[in-house]
């Protein structure tokens, strides 16, 4: 499903270290995974090499069979619209829109997401509805502006966005830091379910290890790289 080898990543060319070396890591379909690291680590440049927004100097990232290195940039954004959800740490959503505005976006770039979200649903606009219901929007808030949502239905927003189309990768990247600890673990276990449901891999990405306890599989960004670094 996800596949790293040998992995190496530098903002700058002229950096002596790179910001990531992961030698060896693998994600299977469907599985819940909490990655962690301290405030500079790197896990947002993992999650941008995940979704294929950087390209990696060296090595390789195999997601569902394809190599993303060997990827052109145009390819790369294909692939990325139809193979990856992304939940952004701003969310990332348009204010001025509803929320079903919102959501049905997530599949603006990609004809196979909306040919998936079809299979589920008879329009789009259902298929958006179902996901926001499901998330705990309720119809009246669905088409307010989401400028007039709280920031946890903000959150939710932007995760239906994500699951719309049933993509195969959810990258989450710290959604939950704007919520106290019982909204927290409400929001994650909603996200399991959705995954479950679409047998999405999630990778979740937090400072915050009170929450690892919820997921199947917890990964050291630190760990990961002294891996590496041991074998050098
Ligand atoms: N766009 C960029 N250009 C140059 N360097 C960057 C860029 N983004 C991040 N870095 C550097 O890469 C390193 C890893 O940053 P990254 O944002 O991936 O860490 P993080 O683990 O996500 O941190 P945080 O938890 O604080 O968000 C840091 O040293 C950072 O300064």
């Amino acid at each position: 499903m996800i596949d790293i080898k040998q992995l190496s990543f530098k903002w700058h060319k002229k950096q002596a270290i790179p910001t990531l070396a992961i030698p060896t890591l693998t994600i299977e379909q469907g599985e819940q995974v909490f990655l962690y690291g301290p405030s500079g680590a790197g896990k947002s440049t993992l999650l941008s090499l995940l979704a294929g927004i950087n390209k990696a100097d060296s090595g390789t990232l195999t997601l569902l069979n394809t190599d993303i290195n060997q990827l052109t940039n145009s390819q790369r954004d294909k692939f990325r619209a139809d193979h990856i959800g992304y939940i952004f740490q701003n969310f990332n959503l348009l204010p001025y829109l509803s929320p079903l505005e919102n959501v049905m976006l997530g599949c603006q770039f990609s004809a196979q997401r909306k040919q998936k979200a079809l299979h589920k649903s008879s329009t789009l606009a259902a298929e958006a509805s179902r996901l926001l219901s499901a998330l705990g929007i309720t119809h009246e808030l669905q088409t307010k502006a989401v400028a007039e949502l709280s920031i946890g239905q903000q959150q939710r927003v932007a995760a239906a966005r994500a699951f719309i189309g049933s993509p195969e990768i959810i990258i989450a990247d710290e959604p939950t830091s704007a919520l106290d600890t019982n909204n927290r673990e409400a929001f994650i276990k909603l996200l399991f379910a959705q995954a479950q449901f679409a047998n999405s891999s999630l990778v979740f990405v937090s400072h915050d290890q009170s929450l690892r306890h919820l997921f199947q599989r917890t990964l050291s960004l630190m760990a990961l790289q002294e891996v590496s670094n041991a074998s050098v």
